[in-house]
């Protein structure tokens, strides 16, 4: 759930990767001719306020409420981050196995506080785009070992 919120909010590609029409197609009352190249916004879908409930909210249990059964396997076109169809990232399962364990693992070990004199509205969420959208500001935390 908290993989699953962390790329509604911020997917890595925030455009699909470019892709072209082969043929005339017409999508939502648009027509679409053949080599027209596409990309879908992966981010606003994700923030989509007709689909999600406080869209801006980092909520991972709306996995379990309201969004229960909306996946990001390219089935479900309200959250694309992995992208959909023949092209779909074929890193999906190793992505989702190490950020499992990696976030897993930094859970289990460690408690995390904020570095002295820093508040939680003081951290910045701001991205900067680059070949995939990274922090702008680097998130630093201080472990305390408790295993
Ligand atoms: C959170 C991590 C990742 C995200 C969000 C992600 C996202 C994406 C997206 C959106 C696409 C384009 C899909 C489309 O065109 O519709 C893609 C393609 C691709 N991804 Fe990933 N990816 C991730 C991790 C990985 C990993 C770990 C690998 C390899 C080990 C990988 C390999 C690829 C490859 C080879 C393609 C091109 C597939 C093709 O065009 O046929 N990705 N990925």
């Amino acid at each position: 759930m908290v993989f699953k919120e962390t790329l509604r909010l911020h997917p890595p590609l925030v455009l699909s990767i470019p892709h072209l029409a082969q043929k005339h197609i017409k999508i939502g009352g648009y027509d679409v001719y053949p080599n027209t190249r596409i990309q879908v916004n992966v981010f606003a879908i994700g923030r989509d306020p007709e689909t999600w409930k406080n869209p801006e909210e980092f909520y991972p249990e709306r996995f379990e409420n309201e969004a229960i059964g909306i996946d990001f396997g390219g089935q479900d076109f309200e959250l694309l981050p992995f992208g959909s169809g023949r092209r779909v990232c074929p890193g999906m399962t190793m992505a989702t196995a190490a950020f499992e364990f990696a976030l897993g693992n930094l859970l289990y070990h460690f408690d995390w506080k904020l570095p002295d004199g820093m508040e939680t509205e003081d951290l910045s969420m701001e991205e900067e785009l680059g070949l995939t959208v990274y922090k702008k500001i680097p998130l630093c935390l201080v472990p305390i070992k408790h295993i």
